[in-house]
């Protein structure tokens, strides 16, 4: 018998992104982890002290153990080592697959944590709370969890959507500078990849960073739904979904090779842009005041608009383990105009040269 037995995967992943202020504690808890579920936290120790109230909530909604695991995971830590780690932690507290991991942190954290709760029992149910202004607007939404490898940024890892979102903008009121600046790569590209209200919200103005001002308020809203609107209709990033990668290909490879955690992911992003915009001008022939605009906003905000001295040829061999390269070669995301991204593969190396050059 030589006929095919055929299985259509039915596994419809969901996940809820939600967004509120001073919100974490008094969210329904108890209909977003299944009866008498157990809980595992991974949390950031810096983190400990100001989730107390969401770790009463969460006990007293269940009578389910929770075991806290404080790990502290900077972009170097993240690793498959710090992952065998967690799995061990794992192990020893005895998790079971009716287990649900609720990770919170920042990107570099949900991105790992998600990882292992992709993969340890071949799949945990897991609960995103991001704490950072990047993890907000972008890592902890999508379902992409990753770590690093010495060949590139997030070169393993899964689709596996957290199942809540749960985005409290008032985490950000003890939120360093440092790691305001982080997360602004992400708003500067979803604004230039959107158009529309976002665009027009930070054309206008580039708000202080620090305050969670009405106008903050209304960014990271907007640049979480847009990522969400994205997600529902291209999980896997077969299409529109790599048009949020706009920025990463140089800026991963930026990242990888000054060492993971030098340059902040909002400030490789940031030059990641620029050699994106300038592209998009050498092959769409976008108008150079889009790069000048976009470095403006960079200077406001305080991110560099020029990068530490670099060697072109070993950025252009990092890029080529780009996730969106092909057999036949590197696919970039170039702008036509603001709101008008696309994929497109008619990039020379020479093109790309120059452009990395003008971040130098
Ligand atoms: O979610 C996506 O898709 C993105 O590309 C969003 C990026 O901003 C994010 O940094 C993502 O983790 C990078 O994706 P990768 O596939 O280049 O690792």
């Amino acid at each position: 018998m030589n006929k095919a037995i055929v299985i259509e995967s039915q596994s419809y992943q969901k996940s809820e992104v939600m967004i509120g202020h001073e919100t974490l504690s008094v969210w329904p808890w108890s209909s977003w982890l299944p009866e008498n579920a157990p809980v595992v936290m991974v949390v950031d120790p810096k983190l400990e002290t100001q989730i107390e109230p969401l770790v009463s909530a969460i006990e007293k909604s269940r009578q389910a153990h929770m075991t806290v695991v404080p790990r502290t995971i900077a972009e170097h830590d993240k690793t498959l080592e710090t992952v065998a780690a967690l799995y061990r932690d794992f192990g020893k507290h005895r998790v079971t697959r009716d287990t649900v991991v609720v990770a919170v942190g920042g990107g570099v954290l949900t991105d790992l944590v998600g990882y292992v709760a992709a993969t340890y029992l071949r799949g945990l149910r897991w609960i995103a709370v991001p704490t950072t202004l990047l993890a907000q607007v972008d890592a902890a939404i999508g379902g992409k969890v990753a770590v690093n490898t010495e060949f590139g940024k997030n070169l393993v890892g899964a689709f596996h959507l957290p199942a809540i979102v749960a985005i409290d903008t008032a985490m950000l009121s003890t939120l360093p500078l440092k790691e305001w600046r982080a997360g602004l790569g992400e708003v500067i590209k979803s604004a230039l990849i959107a158009g529309g209200h976002l665009y027009e919200w930070v054309q206008q103005k580039q708000e202080p960073l620090g305050d969670l001002t009405p106008w903050w308020a209304s960014v990271i809203a907007e640049t979480a739904a847009l990522k969400a609107r994205i997600v529902q209709v291209d999980l896997y990033e077969q299409n529109q979904r790599m048009f949020l990668n706009f920025g990463h290909t140089a800026g991963h490879a930026l990242e990888n090779y000054f060492g993971y955690g030098t340059l902040s992911h909002g400030e490789a992003v940031g030059l990641g842009t620029l050699v994106a915009l300038s592209l998009s001008e050498r092959v769409l022939g976008l108008r150079k005041a889009v790069r000048e605009q976009v470095m403006g906003w960079l200077r406001q905000w305080g991110l560099p608009t020029k990068s530490q001295p670099f060697d072109p040829a070993k950025i252009y061999e990092i890029m080529a383990q780009d996730k969106k390269a092909r057999a036949y070669g590197l696919q970039w995301v170039l702008l036509k105009d603001i709101g008008d991204p696309l994929v497109t593969r008619q990039v020379d190396s020479q093109q790309v040269m120059e452009a990395l050059e003008e971040i130098q």
